[in-house]
Formats: structure tokens, sequence, C-alpha cells
């Protein structure tokens, strides 16, 4: 898996799929790694797909916290560029449906579609997200483990076979890359600007998320004439761990309705 050097930052990253394949650049959310889209790629073989660890996760450069939300919307871009991609769509999921509204505002060129998988044009409070952030940086990731597997996964979080992976990979996350995320994310209102978007928009709502509830997803969508909305059944905020056949085959049908095959 290659480390791309930007300037001033190495991302690690991956690109599958045939050359010359429909593009796609997959964007993980916080605390967790390009890894979580495994179960996407391995069902979409006929797409060139990038995707990477965000800045402060996975395998990537931890710079120092705070992170601005134009920061990871610069890396996204650099990285797309660096491999020539042009008229991709752009799945993002949670941070990464915000960073992937930012880029569409910023890059149509670059950005044919969206795929706002649980995500909104803002999500909780800079307040909340403050609080939740002093806690990381005084107790580990280890205190907030249980109330974000709840978000996550619902009530019966404890139950669920996604459980123990996703619990696992929010704890390898450092919490200097977490808090440096979670802070670009507590600094972002993008309803303005994703009101301006025209572009096809595919809204993904998990039925039980307690982090991006499907009205909120929802209300997100809206701002984006002509957007699709799918809620997946029996998942929450990480549906292509919990729910893989229903994730691919909303992402599939959308591909397939813009042409992007
Ligand atoms: O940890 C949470 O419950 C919120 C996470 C969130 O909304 C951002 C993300 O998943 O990228």
């Amino acid at each position: 898996m290659p480390l791309i050097y930007l300037p001033d930052l190495r991302l690690n990253t991956r690109l599958d799929g045939p050359e010359g394949g429909p593009p796609l650049i997959l964007i993980h959310a916080l605390g967790l790694s390009h890894e979580i889209w495994d179960p996407l790629v391995a069902r979409l073989p006929g797409h060139r797909i990038l995707r990477f660890d965000l800045r402060g996760h996975g395998a990537s450069d931890r710079p120092p916290a705070p992170y601005t939300m134009g920061s990871l919307i610069r890396d996204t871009e650099r990285l797309a560029d660096h491999f020539a991609l042009k008229e991709t769509v752009v799945i993002g999921l949670s941070i990464g449906g915000m960073i992937a509204q930012g880029l569409a505002v910023k890059r149509l060129d670059l950005v044919r579609g969206l795929v706002l998988s649980n995500t909104a044009a803002r999500i909780g409070t800079a307040a909340g997200w403050h609080d939740r952030i002093a806690l990381v940086r005084e107790q580990g990731l280890e205190a907030v483990a249980d109330a974000t597997m709840e978000r996550w996964l619902g009530r019966n979080w404890r139950a669920s076979p996604a459980m123990p992976d996703l619990r696992a990979r929010l704890l390898a996350t450092h919490p200097e890359g977490w808090a440096g995320c979670a802070a670009a994310i507590a600094g972002t209102d993008f309803y303005e600007t994703t009101a301006t978007l025209r572009l096809p928009a595919l809204a993904i709502a998990g039925a039980h998320d307690g982090s991006t509830p499907p009205d909120l997803v929802r209300e997100t969508a809206e701002l984006i004439p002509g957007h699709r909305f799918r809620l997946i059944r029996g998942a929450g905020h990480i549906p292509m761990a919990e729910r893989p056949d229903d994730y691919a085959e909303a992402i599939r049908e959308f591909l397939t309705g813009i042409g992007h095959v």
C-alpha cells in the first residue's frame, strides 16, 4: 500500500480496480480507516477506486491537532489530482461525507456525483465535540468507546456482530488524530454551501444510526434538488459493515442510474 507524499504530508492510499474503470473516491468516518470500505470495494469490481486514511488515522501521517475541514478537503483534492482523476463519484461516510460536500462545492470538475452516507451538513454541536475532545485527550478513546458503539450500532450494540471489529478499529485510532478530525467536524456547517450544489446525489441513512439519524441525513439531502434517499434497515452508522449487500446494492443502483458504470 503506497504512502503518497503530498508536499507536507504522507497519506496511506490504495487504488483498486481496472485502469479506465469509472472512478470512485471513498472517504471513511472518524475513528476508522480506508479498510472499512473493503466490503464495498469487493462488490464493485469494475470501478477504479481511490481510498485513503484521513490525516491522523490508520497509517497516514498524524500532524498535531486540530485539523480544519479545509485541510481535509485539500488532502482529498491533492490525492485525486495526483492520480489525475476527473468526473468521479465521491462516496463519503459521516466526516467523509462532509469532506465530499466541501470537495464538490470546490471542485465540480472532479466530482460528478455524491453519495452522502450517514452524514449531514452539520453534525452535533461545537460544544459537544469540544467536550468529547477534552475527554479523549484526558482519558483516551476507551472513555468514549461504549457511547460511540451505542450511537453507531443502536440500543442492542453489544450483540451486534459488527461491534468487536468496529470497537477495535476505534481503539486503534490515535487520540491525536481522532481529536484533530473531531475538531474539523466541530467547526463545520455546510448548510449554505451544500444548498448550492446541483449534481446527482444519493443520501444513505441507517435506520438505527444515533450519530447521524435518518431525519438529519434527509434534511441535508433535501438541500440538493433531485437527490435520492435510501434507508438501510438493520443498520446504524456504518452500514457497509453491518449490511454490506444492501449498502452495495443501493450504491450500484445509483451508479447505474447516472451511467457511472
Ligand atoms: O462518534 C460519533 O458518534 C460521531 C461520529 C461522527 O458523527 C463523525 C464520523 O463518524 O465521522
